[in-house]
């Protein structure tokens, strides 16, 4: 009896620290993401920010070629490896299951970071768009793409896609539930409209470079490869309900695939 009292009030003070500890980490990589988010689109669409994807130092072709596609695969990996089911098992051996969707946008926005930094411009210029009309719907298809993104994270839940769930809820001593599979608005029009929104906010622009065009094919690319690991974890998670969704609606483009 006289254990549980001195020990109960010095457990509970240690659980509410390790708890707030938690809470403030997932908050940190919360704020990070969407800074990282914001720098992305002045990045990527050219705006505001004081590096984008055509600026900074050039050096040789064969070179910047060379970093920029290591860039891209440092991405990837981390993006794709740290999503996948296994991974999810392993950092829970380790720390607690609270933490793992936080853990994992700090390292995507890190690795971004690194490319936003490091990224080397290829300025030779693919197409340029010299009629002002057409220019400016480019320009605004960009952001439209940007919008289709953030839109759609909060249709299938955003606060629980960037971690802020997890961490609220192991806050509050509850269990955070498991990712319910959701379909409403866009969703039901396509299947991966956040990734829908990503290509055309990389390839709307009037000024497209040989470093932009890089960054697209190759973004491109790794969209379908993850869309496919997705789609696999998707069925293992949600069986006949996710592939029932995938035989009536279209990958990205409706009516075509
Ligand atoms: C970056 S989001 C991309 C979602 C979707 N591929 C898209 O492009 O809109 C990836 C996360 O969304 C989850 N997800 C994908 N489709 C979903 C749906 N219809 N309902 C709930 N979660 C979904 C995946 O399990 C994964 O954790």
């Amino acid at each position: 009896m006289s254990i549980t009292m001195q020990n109960g009030p010095t457990q509970t003070a240690s659980s509410l620290l390790a708890r707030s500890f938690v809470l403030g980490y997932g908050l940190l990589a919360y704020l990070i993401f969407f800074g990282t988010f914001l720098y992305a689109v002045g990045f990527i669409s050219r705006f505001i920010v004081p590096k984008t994807i055509d600026s900074g130092v050039a050096g040789s072709t064969a070179q910047a070629l060379l970093i920029d596609l290591a860039l891209m695969s440092l991405f990837a990996v981390q993006h794709s490896g740290m999503a996948r089911q296994g991974f999810k098992k392993l950092f829970a051996a380790f720390a607690s299951p609270a933490l793992e969707r936080s853990t994992y946008v700090l390292l995507a926005s890190l690795s971004l970071i690194l490319l936003f930094w490091q990224w080397r411009p290829i300025t030779a210029v693919v197409w340029e768009i010299e009629t002002p009309v057409a220019a400016y719907a480019a320009v605004a298809g960009s952001f439209a793409g940007w919008l289709i993104v953030l839109y759609s994270t909060f249709l299938i839940s955003h606060f629980e896609l960037f971690g802020l769930t997890q961490v609220v809820s192991h806050f509050a001593g509850r269990l955070a539930e498991p990712m319910k599979f959701r379909t409403p608005g866009l969703y039901r029009l396509i299947r991966h409209p956040i990734y829908l929104g990503f290509i055309i906010a990389f390839w709307s622009t009037p000024t497209m470079t040989l470093g932009h065009m890089l960054f697209a094919m190759v973004t491109t690319a790794y969209i379908f490869v993850g869309i496919w690991l997705e789609e696999r974890d998707l069925i293992t998670l949600f069986g006949d309900q996710y592939r029932h969704y995938r035989e009536k609606v279209a990958m990205l483009l409706p009516g075509l695939f």
